[in-house]
Parts: structure tokens; C-alpha cells; sequence
């Protein structure tokens, strides 16, 4: 399968913190992988390393055969931050409209990623006086609108009820189906699930990268919960030993 992202030995360090240290690890084209790990083990600094917002103090980061946040990329690469990126001052369907607009597209490339998110019905509505997982979603439509080929998003689903989250999987799902890579941090078991293939990450190193059924396998459980305890615990095993 072709690679869409290739990290190589990447070194990060953020303050005095080295919190990506030797990483390395590549993404299948036209996959959902998912990017798990306890809270402040480095998912969002790789994600801003491959989408070529951080500064790295060594290794590559490739996407698309481009070094990470080269100008041949612009369009190529979607990011949805943990951050609303919204305009609070206009509606859902403006901001989609205007980030269409930066792309040369057209309002119903706006209005389909309006719809693809769940927020027909709110479109006409100011973002100042959404929900917070509504804003969530239409920081999302504005990260589609353009069809990336490749779509990094940082917890995409929090502040969303279980329904709404099963439509955004098909979603990632059926963007992947037509070739798109999607790359998508989550504390969400069930949705680990849903993904090609994972990618956990504690302290900044890799402890699996398979797939959901060969982690769950490699840990002897058929709980990815579990699974993720054993593989941690064994890294801490061998850590101390
Ligand atoms: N701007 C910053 N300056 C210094 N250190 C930072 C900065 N941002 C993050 N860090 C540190 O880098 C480490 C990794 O943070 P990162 O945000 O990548 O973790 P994460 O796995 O995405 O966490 P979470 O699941 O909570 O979002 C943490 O120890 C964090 O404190």
C-alpha cells in the first residue's frame, strides 16, 4: 500500500521537554488511522509536526512525497484543531462559505461540507451562538470543504453525543473509501475501533502500530481498553527493567 505520511527519527522538543524522541512511523494511503495515547503523550505535536506547524529540532516528516508544510501541500492537507477555528461573527454556512472562497470553490462545496458534518439545520445560525460540539463540527466542515487528500483531526469527536459521532465515523469512513488519508487522535475506544489502523503513543514513543485486530491480539484480549493497558504496562516493564 502506498504511504501517504513518512516520519522519520523525529525529534520535537517543546520548552525544555524532548516530547517526540526518535519517532518514526508511516500512514497508508486511503486509511483511517487512529492516533491514541494518554493525555500529554505528544498526538497533537506529531499532528502539528506532519501538518508542518511545529518546529522539529531533527528527522523528516513527508507527506505526499513533500516535506511536512511545504507550499505544494497547502491544498493537499486538512487540520482540524482541539481549538475551534471559526468565525464567531458569522454563521456556520459563511464560514464555510469563505473558507470554500480561499480554495476557489464554489457555496455548494461549503453547503455539502455543512451538510456532511450534521449542521443543515444550524447553518443559518451565528457560531457565536452554537454548542460547543457544533462549533466543533463546523470547524470540521471548514477543514473538509476543500477535499483534502489528507485530513489531520485532533479529537473531532468530543462534545459530541453518540449518534451525531457514529454519522462523523461513516463520515471519515466514506472520505477514505474514496482515497482520502485520515489521521484522527481520540481517547475513544469504540471509535479505535472503527480505524485501519492504530497508532499508540506514550512519551512520545511508539508502543503499536497494526491493526485494531492484531493489538488486540498482540496483548491476548479482546478489548482494546485492555489491550492498551497491557501494551503500556509491558513498555513500562520494560523501561524500568
Ligand atoms: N506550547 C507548549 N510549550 C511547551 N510544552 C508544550 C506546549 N504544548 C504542549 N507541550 C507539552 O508537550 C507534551 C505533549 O503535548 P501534546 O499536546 O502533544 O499531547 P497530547 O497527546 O496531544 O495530549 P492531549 O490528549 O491532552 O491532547 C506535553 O507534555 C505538553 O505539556
Amino acid at each position: 500500500m502506498e504511504t501517504a505520511i513518512e516520519v522519520r527519527d523525529l525529534v520535537v522538543q517543546r520548552g525544555a521537554r524532548t516530547v517526540l524522541d526518535g519517532f518514526s512511523c508511516a500512514i497508508p494511503r486511503g486509511t483511517v488511522t487512529g492516533l491514541l495515547g494518554p493525555s500529554g503523550s505528544g498526538k497533537t505535536t506529531l499532528m502539528r509536526a506532519i501538518v508542518g506547524v511545529q518546529i522539529i529540532a531533527s528527522g523528516t516528516v513527508t507527506v505526499l512525497g513533500h516535506p511536512a508544510g511545504s507550499t505544494p501541500l497547502r491544498s493537499r492537507i486538512g487540520y482540524l484543531t482541539q481549538a475551534p477555528s471559526v468565525y464567531a461573527d458569522l454563521t456556520v454556512a459563511e464560514n464555510a462559505r469563505y473558507f470554500a472562497s480561499l480554495y476557489r470553490l464554489d457555496a455548494a462545496a461549503a453547503d455539502a461540507a455543512v451538510d456532511a458534518v450534521g449542521l443543515t439545520a444550524a447553518r443559518g445560525q451565528l457560531v457565536a451562538n452554537l454548542s460547543g460540539g457544533q462549533r466543533s463540527r463546523a470547524s470540521l466542515a471548514c477543514a473538509i470543504v476543500s477535499r483534502p487528500e489528507v485530513l489531520i483531526l485532533d479529537e473531532p469527536t468530543v462534545g459530541q453525543d453518540p449518534v451525531l459521532r457514529d454519522e462523523l465515523w461513516d463520515h471519515f469512513r466514506r472520505l477514505a473509501a474514496d482515497g482520502t488519508t485520515v489521521l484522527v487522535s481520540s481517547h475513544v475506544m469504540d471509535e479505535a475501533n472503527r480505524c485501519d489502523r492504530l497508532l499508540l503513543i506514550r512519551g512520545g514513543a511508539l508502543i503499536a502500530d497494526d491493526t485494531p485486530a492484531a493489538v488486540k491480539r498482540a496483548a491476548g484480549t479482546d478489548d482494546l481498553d485492555q489491550a492498551f493497558l497491557t501494551l503500556i504496562r509491558r513498555q513500562e516493564e520494560v523501561a524500568t527493567a
